[in-house]
C-alpha cells in the first residue's frame, strides 16, 4: 500500500516539475480555468462537460509527455543532432494538434451558448 501511495507522490512530483518549468503547461491550466468558469456560467450540459474534460485532459497529457520527451532527449543527446531535433519537433507537434483540437471543441460548444447567454 505504501508503494502505491509513493507512486502517487512521484506522479505529483512530475506534475509539479511541469507546472514549475513549462510556461505552456501553466497557460493550458489557465485556459482550462477560464473555460471551466465560463462553463459554469452558461450551464453546460453533462455531455458538453465530458467533451471539454476530454479535450483538456488530452492537451495536459500531451504537454506532460512532451516535457518528458524533451528531458529525455536532452539527456541522451546534449549535443545538437538532427534526430534530436525531429524528436522534439514531432513531440511539440503532438501538443499543437491536441491544443488545436481542444480549441475547436471549445469554440463549437462555447460560442453558440455564449451568444445565447448574451442575447
Ligand atoms: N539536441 C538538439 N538537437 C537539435 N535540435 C534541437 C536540440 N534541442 C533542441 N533543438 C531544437 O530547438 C527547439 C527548441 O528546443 P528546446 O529544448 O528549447 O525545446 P522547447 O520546446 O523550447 O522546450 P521548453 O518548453 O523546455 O523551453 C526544438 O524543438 C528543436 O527544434
Amino acid at each position: 500500500m505504501s508503494r502505491f501511495i509513493k507512486s502517487f507522490g512521484y506522479a505529483f512530483s512530475g506534475l509539479g516539475h511541469a507546472i514549475k518549468t513549462q510556461l505552456n503547461f501553466r497557460v493550458h491550466l489557465l485556459a482550462l480555468a477560464l473555460v471551466t468558469a465560463s462553463g459554469y456560467w452558461i450551464k453546460l450540459t453533462i455531455t458538453e462537460w465530458l467533451w471539454i474534460i476530454g479535450a483538456a485532459g488530452m492537451v495536459l497529457v500531451t504537454e506532460l509527455l512532451n516535457t518528458a520527451i524533451e528531458v529525455l532527449t536532452d539527456l541522451v543527446s546534449p549535443e545538437l543532432h538532427p534526430k534530436a531535433k525531429i524528436i522534439k519537433d514531432v513531440s511539440a507537434a503532438a501538443v499543437l494538434v491536441a491544443a488545436l483540437t481542444a480549441v475547436a471543441i471549445g469554440l463549437i460548444i462555447l460560442i453558440p451558448k455564449l451568444l445565447c447567454h448574451a442575447a
